[in-house]
């Protein structure tokens, strides 16, 4: 539908900027990602996990399920070994997770963009990653940008990732 009135919509979903003035103390992460997924702008309750050129832990917390959740993987930004692709995607978006963010490498970039979720990650690469199940659940992950702590809230879109302690309340209006 053509919106005449355009300036009075108030859209559902608040942008990163809308939300970082509102809440400035909130932890900003400039978009260096790409965006590989489906959908660009997503949110949701995180789950972390620290690994290192290795996913095993990626399938076994994507497999419990994350309904309404972000899991945001620190892979150290190593771009050696993709952390996740075509088949973890869609096992995260069979299991209602709503985004996946890989500080590290993901692969099957075709058929990444096909799977309706968000999954940012810095780059794609062709090399699995092994499979021993080294690495940390539920962790605060310490990043450039600042600490991306386990049950906060992130919002992604076009302009980065926002981490508040909280979802934005349906009261919040962007200007
Ligand atoms: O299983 C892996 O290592 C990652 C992958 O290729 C996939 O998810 O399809």
């Amino acid at each position: 539908m053509h919106r005449l009135h355009a300036r009075y919509y108030i859209p559902m979903e608040l942008s990163t900027t809308d939300l970082s003035d509102l809440h400035p103390e909130a932890v900003a992460v400039p978009m260096v990602f790409q965006a590989f997924g489906g959908k660009r702008r997503f949110s949701g309750r995180v789950r972390t996990l620290r690994v290192l050129e290795d996913n095993a832990l990626v399938r076994q917390v994507l497999e419990e399920g994350g309904e309404g959740q972000v899991l945001f993987v620190d892979g150290q930004g190593s771009l050696r070994t993709a952390l996740l692709g075509g088949n973890l995607a869609r096992l995260a978006w069979e299991r209602g997770w709503q985004g996946v963010v890989v500080h590290g490498a993901v692969r099957d970039a075709a058929e990444l963009k096909e799977v309706p979720i968000g999954i940012l990650a810095l780059a794609a690469t062709p090399r699995k990653s092994a499979k021993e199940g080294k690495g940390e659940v539920d962790v605060p992950l310490s990043l450039p940008w600042g600490e991306v702590v386990p049950g906060s809230f992130l919002v992604a879109d076009e302009d980065g990732l926002l981490l508040l302690p909280s979802p934005p309340s349906a009261g919040q209006s962007g200007g």
